[in-house]
């Protein structure tokens, strides 16, 4: 998440997931009303703390020099961004994680030099702004028969009413935005995920 996901602190929101039981998070500030420069760095410091803090993962977005600026556990990129291969090599000691959203991706994306992938969207969703066609959870099952060892994350309008289908169909982990940043009860929420 970034706060432009957040109706409230951002970093209240991260603690109070965190508190609930997320295992990662990824620092995500980007789109309609995302920080920039100075602040954009001052709240991923502060959200970077907050992980090290509780002892999960902290993941940025695109950004590769505020990941390392950050000394950012991983880093995720799209098909459009920064080439995962090069950052395997720039980064040997980083997770690298990649998005595939279609077939034509993943045949023509460097699977051997990345930690995981991020399929989706899963479902149809209003959080990106230029997401691509919801692909449903069955794509998954095909990408862990190819790649059985690959982890694999499902992303995109994922719920507490649809997480399980994603997980049944074969994925490791769940990556969410919006149902945990504007739920009403976030531990409730996080809970029941
Ligand atoms: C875990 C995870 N999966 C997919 C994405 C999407 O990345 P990308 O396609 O580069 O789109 P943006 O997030 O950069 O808009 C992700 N961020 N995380
Ligand atoms: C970053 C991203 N990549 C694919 S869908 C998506 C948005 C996920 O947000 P939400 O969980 O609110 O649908
Ligand atoms: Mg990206």
């Amino acid at each position: 998440m970034g706060s432009q996901n957040c109706h409230n602190d951002p970093k209240h929101i991260l603690e109070q997931a965190v508190k609930a039981g997320i295992t990662a998070f990824q620092f995500r500030e980007k789109g309609n009303g995302s920080l920039t420069g100075y602040k954009k760095f001052i709240l991923g410091k502060q959200l970077r703390n907050i992980c090290q803090n509780y002892r999960i993962p902290f993941f940025v977005n695109d950004d590769i020099e505020l990941a390392e600026i950050l000394d950012a556990d991983g880093i995720h990129v799209g098909q459009d961004d920064v080439s995962a291969l090069e950052l395997r090599r720039r980064f040997p000691n980083k997770w690298v994680g990649l998005s595939v959203s279609n077939k034509t991706e993943l045949v023509n994306s460097p699977i051997s030099s990345v930690d995981y992938l991020g399929v989706g969207p899963i479902f149809s969703t209003t959080t990106k702004e230029d997401a691509k066609s919801a692909i449903g959870p069955n794509w998954i099952k095909d990408i862990k028969q190819a790649y059985p060892s690959l982890p694999i994350v499902g992303i995109g309008g994922i719920t507490t009413d649809n997480a399980a289908s994603v997980i049944q169909a074969g994925a490791d982990g769940v990556a969410i935005i919006s149902a945990i940043t504007l739920a009403e009860d976030i531990n409730k929420a996080v809970l029941q995920l």
